[in-house]
């Protein structure tokens, strides 16, 4: 996220689409009941702010009231809907990401128990289960009692574009009006196109998407769940390569991690782990030379070297490649593989023993841990509130601390990168003590 993005954000880009009137009175009237505005609760007449400097808020030149600010999360006195009337749908889309189950878990128990929802279905394989006849799960509180414990979906995930029109006939047909979508920037801009095509036809359905993906590439928001738990698994593989690294002779540990355009869990998992050399991430390009050259003179100086790569870092150094996945993804080049090779040419007057770690899909397959156990809760919950007031094409997610709702189209407008100029950059600067560049 730029600064530029920032300033340029209007009052509008924040205004959330309704599906109408809220004249249903909430069945968690009692528990709202006493709530005392506090540092810990903006009400739902209030608003978050964008800006968090005094710089930036200033810069606008406008009155305080008229600064840009978001709506918040959190559970609304009316709704727009009967909870007795909805029945609510779930499909997770995308690459797995720890914590999946969890959000299920906690969209079912609190639509069903919270608010009372008629029913909750859970299209099987993503978008797929939408568009091709099969018979949705019935998501009961019993079916889904234990899921949290265990990593991936119980309801499976793919990647591919469906038909929105046809997916809007299979919601119509289960009688579905609050849909529940979990993935990422991809499934985001599958979850528009719903919105829209539901919008079009006139139909009260509530489209709300909860951001996932290991990355932490969506915007606006202070993470998308499941990425510390895959940056905290991802730093064991570090740990891994610096404990065989420096028990060798001229030892190098390489560790590919992933993150197709940003760098975050290369970066966090170097934080973690410490003992990295060189951190390679998408958002900060590096030469070859560079590189050969710097962890030559770590192996004269301290006899090992480790390097972390994130996965579309230095994708400039390797063939140009035109693949897609079935979602429109360009597949990346395997920069790993192709560092292991230079690195072994480039450093071959010496005795080298390198070591190279891909943990892969092992960072993104496990279960959520206690942080994004909670943030996956929350979530869910934010989520259901924000869909039983009648939000549509919204999503949820916590900016610095605060849950708030904010439009799908701004959070698919841009995507949230390491800044170079950053201070968790600096940080791993500082950790690593690489050069500014290589
Ligand atoms: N521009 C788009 N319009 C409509 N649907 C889309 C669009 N991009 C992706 N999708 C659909 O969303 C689903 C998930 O997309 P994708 O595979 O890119 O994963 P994602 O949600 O970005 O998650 P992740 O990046 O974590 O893997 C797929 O079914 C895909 O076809
Ligand atoms: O499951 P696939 O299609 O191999 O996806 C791999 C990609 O998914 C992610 O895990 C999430 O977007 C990326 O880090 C990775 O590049
Ligand atoms: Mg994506």
């Amino acid at each position: 996220m730029r600064l530029s993005d920032l300033q340029a954000i209007t009052h509008e880009d924040l205004l959330i689409t309704r599906l109408g009137p809220r004249t249903v009175e909430t069945p968690l009237q009692e528990l709202l009941g006493n709530r005392q505005e506090s540092v810990h609760y903006v009400t739902e007449t209030d608003r978050v702010l964008v800006d968090d400097t005094l710089g930036m808020a200033k810069n606008r030149g406008v009155d305080a009231a008229d600064l840009p600010a978001f709506n918040p999360g959190g559970p609304r006195r009316q709704l727009f809907f009967d909870p007795s009337e909805v029945t609510a749908a779930i499909v997770t889309c995308g690459g797995l990401c720890p914590g999946l189950n969890n959000v299920i878990r906690a969209l079912v128990l609190h639509l069903r128990h919270a608010y009372g929802c008629r029913d909750v279905l859970g299209f099987r394989n993503g978008y797929q289960g939408l568009a091709d006849g099969s018979e949705p799960l019935r998501l009961t509180p019993d079916l889904v009692r234990d899921i949290h414990t265990r990593g991936g979906t119980i309801l499976g995930t793919s990647r591919g574009s469906q038909d929105p029109a046809t997916m809007i006939d299979t919601l119509v047909a289960h009688k579905v009006n609050a849909l529940f979508v979990v993935g990422g920037d991809g499934t985001l801009r599958g979850a528009q196109m719903l919105a829209a095509e539901a919008a079009r036809r006139g139909l009260p359905i509530a489209v709300v998407g909860v951001p996932k993906t290991i990355d932490n590439d969506i915007p606006w928001i202070d993470h998308s769940f499941g990425f510390q738990t895959a940056y905290a698994r991802a730093a064991e593989s570090i740990q891994a390569a610096h404990t065989e690294a420096s028990s060798g002779v001229n030892g190098i540990g390489l560790v590919k991690l992933m993150g197709r355009h940003s760098g975050f869990i290369a970066a966090h998992a170097t934080l973690v782990a410490q003992g990295v050399d060189f951190t390679l991430i998408p958002e900060v390009p590096f030469t070859l030379d560079g590189l050969l050259d710097g962890v030559r003179k770590k192996l004269a100086n301290q006899g090992h070297a480790v390097v972390v790569v994130a996965e579309g870092a230095g994708q400039d150094l390797l063939p140009p490649s035109t693949a897609t996945d079935p979602s429109g993804n360009r597949k990346l080049g395997d920069i790993g593989a192709f560092l292991r090779e230079q690195l072994t040419e480039g450093l071959s007057d010496l005795p080298l023993s390198l070591r190279y770690i891909d943990p892969g899909y092992a960072i993104r397959s496990v279960p959520a841990n206690a942080f994004d156990a909670v943030y996956c809760t929350r979530l869910a919950q934010a989520a259901t509130h924000a869909a039983m007031a009648g939000f549509t094409s919204v999503m949820v997610g916590s900016r610095r601390g605060r849950f708030i709702n904010l439009p799908i189209a701004l959070a698919t407008a841009t995507s949230n990168h390491v800044d170079p100029h950053g201070d968790l950059w600096m940080a791993v600067l500082e950790t690593t003590g690489q050069p500014l560049s290589l």
